[in-house]
């Protein structure tokens, strides 16, 4: 394997492996986005495997965050930074590490720690070539030149009242903040972002999933799709779903 090191301090080596399927998955925040994955891997029996020996991998778009400086992490800390601009993320290692991936190549890539506004310094993720890789964030569909990259689109569609009532408890139990923290961000960035460059990007999506990981009905569908896939049945884009909302 032949390493090169990325300005994030990712890691790609050529393994020369296999191509993968590449499922994005878009949602506004708190949508369900991560544990619709997260059954999509339990149900495909890939969630307790050894990540080397992983079918089905899944990678969060907030790794991709770009470094910020020491005034916007000031302003972060006051819940003053829009994270849910495009302009938050490094969209050109988005681009490099998805190529990699669906190159075949092993790639690395950094955990982002929503404590510390920062890419993990001692922590990272290696994605060996597998067969599917889920790719998920507020903005997957929003850049072209990523979005072209996926096989498969599928939007998490879930209310903005429940993606609140979600989105303050685990701000506040996971992600280090307080409540008037969260309202703040929340009003003056999350909403206004998500209405002007989430929700658009729902029109690109093949497979709309209504309630998240709620909906069983669409996440046993996709199952048994991706598990086509990894019997090597042919994977064409929208063979299957046309461009359906799976109520
Ligand atoms: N269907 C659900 N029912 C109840 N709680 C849920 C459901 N889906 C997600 N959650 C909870 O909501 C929060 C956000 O879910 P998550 O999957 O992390 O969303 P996202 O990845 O879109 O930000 C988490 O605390 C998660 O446990
Ligand atoms: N330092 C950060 C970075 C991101 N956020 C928020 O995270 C949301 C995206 O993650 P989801 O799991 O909710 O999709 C996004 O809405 C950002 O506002 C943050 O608060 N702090």
């Amino acid at each position: 394997m032949s390493d090169c090191r990325l300005s994030n301090g990712k890691i790609n080596g050529s393994e020369g492996g296999k191509t993968p399927f590449l499922i994005g998955v878009a949602g506004g925040t708190a949508s369900g986005k991560s544990t619709v994955c997260k059954r999509i891997m339990e149900k495909l029996g890939q969630a307790e495997i050894d990540n080397r020996q992983r079918q089905v991998v899944c990678i969060s778009q907030d790794s991709f965050y770009r470094e910020l400086t020491p005034s916007e992490i000031a302003k972060a800390e006051k819940g003053q930074f829009n994270f849910d601009h495009p302009d938050a993320f490094n969209e050109k290692l988005i681009k490099d590490a998805l190529m990699d991936i669906l190159a075949g190549k092993i790639v690395q890539i950094p955990i982002y720690d929503y404590k510390n506004h920062a890419l993990k310094k001692d922590e990272i993720l290696t994605i060996y070539p597998a067969d599917v890789v889920l790719f998920e964030g507020i903005l997957v569909f929003y850049f072209p030149e990523v979005r072209k990259l996926f096989h498969m689109k599928l939007f998490v569609d879930t209310d903005s009242d429940t993606r609140l009532a979600r989105r303050v408890p685990r701000d506040i139990k996971e992600r280090g903040r307080d409540l008037d923290q969260v309202l703040n961000q929340y009003m003056n960035f999350v909403k206004p972002a998500f209405e002007e460059f989430c929700f658009p990007t729902k029109k690109f999506a093949d497979v709309i999933i209504p309630r998240g990981a709620d909906n069983h009905v669409a996440i046993d569908l996709i199952v048994h799709h991706i598990k086509d896939i990894l019997h090597g049945k042919p994977k064409k884009d929208n063979e299957f779903w046309g461009n359906l909302p799976l109520h």
